[in-house]
């Protein structure tokens, strides 16, 4: 039987985000961004270990203690990422293996900067496993009017039929996303997210419609709507 880990890369310094600490510790409601991206994994009984992969300097430190849950239980050692998040993705996953994990489980792998993915959201995206052989990640359909633009003004509307936006966490096998990546890494392609390493390899991962409120913090603005997202569920209850 597969197990299912999680990867976590959080190895970025957020340069458009532009605070003097990388985004992924910046206080969304007190607490670190990625305190929460974590908590969700914490309370999944299907998550057989979270993989950490960070900036050198933090593992030095031993900040990342602080993130762990009531349980250490689900956490591996963390590692040290690469240059783009391809590159610590892929340390990650070697990681992964040299930690026990087999070629053939599964692998979630979700940005340490998107705090706000729903418990139903996780759910979905693993239940669809057991029918998602090429894979599968969380996206939402485009739904704003999409404009192409020549020196900032519109010359055209692109039809927006088909297109979705992409969500983490993204879902493969470990063996394959860990060979497309070395493969997407050698050469150095654009590789902006798992799906489209495996897409380039011929796989057509499959997209399960999740939520759009799970955003990722890159921007400045993005905090004040991640916190608003958060807040609005405290309220729900
Ligand atoms: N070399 C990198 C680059 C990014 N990431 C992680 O990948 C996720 C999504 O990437 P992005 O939003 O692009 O983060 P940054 O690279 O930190 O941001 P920026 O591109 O603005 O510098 C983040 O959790 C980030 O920490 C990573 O692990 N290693
Ligand atoms: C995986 C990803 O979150 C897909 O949306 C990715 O991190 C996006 O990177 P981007 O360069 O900020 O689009």
């Amino acid at each position: 039987m597969e197990r299912v880990w999680v990867v976590i890369p959080a190895g970025g310094r957020g340069q458009r985000f532009g605070a003097a600490q990388a985004k992924q510790y910046v206080l969304l409601r007190g607490r670190p961004v990625i305190a929460h991206t974590l908590a969700v994994f914490f309370r999944e009984p299907r998550v057989a270990g979270i993989q950490l992969v960070l900036p050198g300097e933090d593992i030095a430190t031993g900040g990342w203690r602080e993130l762990l849950g009531p349980t250490q239980e689900p956490f591996l050692s963390p590692v040290v990422g690469g240059a783009r998040r391809a590159d610590s993705v892929r340390l990650g996953l070697e990681a992964l293996l040299r930690q026990g994990a087999a070629v053939s489980d599964w692998v979630l792998v979700h940005d340490a900067a998107r705090p706000c993915l729903r418990r139903e959201d996780l759910l979905l995206l693993l239940d669809s496993l057991a029918d998602s052989p090429q894979g599968a990640l969380l996206a939402v359909p485009l739904a704003d009017t999409l404009k192409r633009a020549e020196n900032t003004h519109s010359v055209g509307t692109v039809d927006r039929e088909g297109l979705w936006r992409a969500l983490t966490p993204q879902a493969f096998p470990l063996g394959a996303l860990l060979a497309a990546l070395e493969a997407a890494c050698e050469q150095n392609l654009q590789i902006t997210d798992e799906a489209s390493a495996m897409e380039w390899r011929g796989w057509r991962p499959r997209l399960i419609h999740g939520h759009g409120d799970n955003i990722k913090v890159t921007l400045r603005d993005d905090l004040v709507l991640a916190a608003a997202v958060l807040a609005a569920r405290d309220e729900e209850g």
